[in-house]
């Protein structure tokens, strides 16, 4: 008998189970009752933007469904619940008035969800910022940063006392490398001085929505990043050359100010011409101490040196000896348990980490057959991916808790409707949803806190 099958998997009492969803990949009703343009409004309507065309207009009908989706929420045991709120849903200008419609549906989402004992977890900024703000720069105007903290004033003093966890800004790495940098993502910008000028901004309004926080808020606030950790192709010096750019580009861009280090080094190198240097009091603004930090977790890569691939050259190897999911994401669980170690030796050992998001996108049927949904690879991929969390816990990670990705089947943006990461089906067309044996076991794992693993 090796020990791996007589060990327990049960987690520390307290521990928190959830999942998350965001919203203009499930609300619809993007433009309704005063809501106002965001810019993934105009990028999902522009042509060429979106796989099959589709759009966030209806999406899972969260709007008019959020009622039945608690029950859901109950249905699989969920004891915390990581939603976003549309800014513009809240202040249509992203300025300036707000619209009570818009932030009725989040008060009656979140006395929804504590009347049904499950904990809200708010992001602030989930990708769609008010399309009248990216009229004004967006990102790329340094009051955006006054523009935020405002906009989140309006929440935390709205909510206080019932939402006691935030999340200022999900994913800088996603908004600034797809937004500005490669295109592929709203509002679709392709420039490196454009990456660099968005991402420090980006940084800065966090600052500024922490500061006003500890003025106006209750609770805990912290940002959520994603961190993709990155593995040596080869021992060739060029190969570790191009891994420290790449790690540097993706998860230490953000990290590094946010935890009062400055920039990494390798920016210079991979931005050249386009990277600047900013004043020293934005890097105060920036590093304004957090309560806990948010990890969105669902994959590695190994880097290898390739001079032709813009900015940071560097192209990830195919790692064939290994399942890939639809999105085309290597499947290698001890590379999850290799991140947490490393993000809380890099943020100290002591501040509270939580999982906020990781999944995996599979092939699943358009509807339920027999009332069922089987997805034995999304069942894999959780399994193994919850064992390697417990293993990083053993290693005495703070792990605070964990979200499943997804809630609901939903908008994967670009990739439109066809790649899907829900541990509950959506069928589209009937709006009908179906746990998958994947959600069946994830309840199954909270009811006893993972001792089913
Ligand atoms: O790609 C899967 C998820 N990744 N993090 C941000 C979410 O909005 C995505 O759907
Ligand atoms: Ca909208």
């Amino acid at each position: 008998m090796s020990s791996e099958t007589t060990r327990s998997y049960r987690f520390p009492e307290g521990f928190l189970w959830g999942a998350a969803t965001a919203a203009y990949q499930i609300e619809g009703s993007s433009m309704a009752d005063g809501a106002g343009e965001s810019i993934w409004d105009r990028f999902s309507h522009t042509p060429g933007n979106m796989k099959d065309g589709d759009t966030g207009d209806v999406a899972c009908d969260h709007y008019n469904r959020w009622r039945e989706d608690i029950e859901l929420m109950k249905r699989l045991n969920l004891q915390a619940y990581r939603f976003s709120v549309s800014w513009s849903r809240v202040i249509p200008e992203g300025r300036g008035a707000i619209n009570a419609k818009g932030l009725d549906f989040y008060d009656r989402l979140v006395d929804g969800l504590l009347e049904a004992g499950i904990e809200p977890l708010a992001t602030l900024y989930h990708w769609d910022l008010p399309a009248a703000l990216d009229d004004r720069g967006g990102w790329l105007n340094p009051d955006i940063a006054d523009w935020f903290a405002d906009y989140g004033q309006v929440l935390f003093e709205t909510f206080k006392g019932r939402v006691k966890t935030w999340g200022t800004i999900n994913e800088p790495w996603v908004i600034v490398d797809g937004g500005y940098l490669h295109g592929a993502l709203a509002p679709g910008h392709r420039s490196a001085f454009e990456a660099v000028i968005a991402g420090h901004n980006v940084l800065r309004a966090h600052g500024a929505a922490v500061k006003r926080f500890r003025e106006v808020g209750e609770g805990r606030i912290g940002i959520v990043l994603n961190i993709e950790p990155k593995y040596p192709a080869s021992d060739k010096p060029e190969d570790e050359a191009a891994r420290k750019r790449a790690e540097a580009q993706m998860n230490r861009w953000f990290l590094d100010p946010l935890m009062g280090r400055g920039y990494p080094e390798e920016l210079k190198d991979v931005y050249g011409e386009a990277w600047r240097e900013f004043p020293r009091e934005d890097f105060e603004l920036i590093a304004e101490p957090t309560d806990w930090m948010g990890l969105n977790w669902y994959t590695r890569a190994v880097p290898e040196n390739a001079p032709d691939a813009w900015p940071v050259r560097a192209r990830p190897v195919k790692q064939v000896q290994h399942a890939h999911t639809e999105t085309g994401w290597e499947v290698y669980p001890p590379a999850f348990t290799d991140t947490l170690v490393w993000l809380s030796e890099q943020t100290g050992g002591k501040l509270p980490l939580m999982v906020t998001e990781n999944g995996s996108a599979w092939y699943d049927p358009p509807h339920a057959i027999e009332g069922r949904i089987h997805d034995p690879m999304r069942v894999h991929y959780l399994q193994t991916h919850l064992k390697a969390m417990h293993d990083a816990i053993g290693k005495g990670v703070p792990l605070r808790g964990y979200m499943a990705w997804s809630l609901l089947d939903n908008l994967e943006w670009s990739l439109g409707y066809s790649k899907r990461f829900g541990i509950t089906h959506v069928n589209f067309a009937t709006q009908e949803r179906t746990i998958k044996d994947s959600g069946l076991l994830y309840a199954e794992v909270i009811r006893s806190h993972g001792e089913v693993l």
